[in-house]
């Protein structure tokens, strides 16, 4: 998108940003899409632009399918607020404890027992699917297996065998996650975060369906009158969603995309000048 009409899409933003809330994803939105979800590091170009966001806009946060810690670690900046495992947990800027859903939490042990299991079938290991446990959700991913159709396919068994012991399943960017089967996801997470901070708009960028949530989490804020205007900014990719597109009020490309949307946030409040280098409240 120009940068003039980019400007013009986050005009409610910007017409007052102690007003506004500024919430973003971290996978494929803050930090490139990796191989190794280990691996994945928001670049310093787009942590300075963030660091004046957050100096300067009402509310600043990062909603994550990450373990809100791990979201920290990755984003690297200590002073915002991190909501986790799709909005189960939440991590208040300069906390040092996570807040967790308790109804969610009680699952841990079936979740992590079902995906040991999974992990020491053959096939599984065979194709090397590879598991990340984030406590409560057991998440199987086969990006970069050696044959990545044949690793699909594995999952959809551990998918098949996990909705017949009554976990919740869900899709997202060549990752499978076993969740407990409990009302879970990154609007509501989003709705408990910002209603009754006084906010009159928020924005949120995101490029997964999990995002899909969090739009309409938005706007469900709108419709209760928490929030004048709601932003949804959808980041594009080769694995775009269909219903991402559908739900965005605009598309930015890629990791790329969201630092020029906040780099035009940034510039609004610092008269063109961005952070420098180095946060003093890192992750
Ligand atoms: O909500 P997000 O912050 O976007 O987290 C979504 C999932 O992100 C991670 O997986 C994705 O990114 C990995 C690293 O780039 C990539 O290898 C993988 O294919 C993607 O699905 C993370 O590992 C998951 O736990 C998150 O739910």
């Amino acid at each position: 998108m120009a940068a003039t009409s980019l400007h013009d899409a986050l005009g409610p933003l910007l017409a007052d940003p102690s007003a506004a809330a500024v919430l973003l994803d971290v996978d494929g939105t803050l930090a490139p899409i990796v191989r190794h979800a280990d691996d994945a590091h928001v670049p310093e170009a787009t942590r300075r632009p963030l660091i004046t966001v957050a100096r300067s806009y009402g509310f600043v946060g990062c909603v994550s399918g990450r373990r809100a810690a791990i979201a920290r670690r990755i984003v690297s900046l200590g002073s915002i607020t991190y909501v986790g495992n799709h909005g189960s947990e939440v991590l208040p800027g300069g906390a040092s404890e996570t807040e967790v859903d308790e109804e969610v939490a009680a699952w841990t042990e079936r979740v992590r027992a079902f995906a040991a299991a999974e992990l020491t079938r053959e096939d599984v290991h065979r194709t090397r699917v590879r598991g990340e446990d984030k406590e409560a959700i057991a998440a199987f991913h086969w990006r970069g297996a050696p044959d990545e159709a044949a690793a699909e396919a594995v999952v959809e068994g551990i998918a098949a065998r996990a909705d017949g012991e009554g976990f919740a399943l869900h899709r997202g960017r060549k990752v499978l996650e076993v969740r407990p089967p409990v009302a879970l996801d990154k609007g509501r997470g989003i709705e408990r975060l910002l209603t009754g901070r006084g906010l009159r708009v928020a924005l949120y960028a995101g490029d997964d369906v999990t995002d899909v949530d969090a739009f309409a989490g938005l706007r469900r804020l709108v419709a209760a009158g928490e929030l004048e205007a709601a932003v949804c900014v959808g980041v594009t990719s080769d694995e775009t969603p269909d219903e991402l597109v559908r739900a965005a009020d605009l598309l930015v490309d890629g990791p790329a995309g969201v630092r020029e949307l906040l780099t035009v946030l940034a510039d609004a409040v610092r008269g063109g000048a961005v952070a420098p280098a180095g946060d003093p409240t890192p992750g």
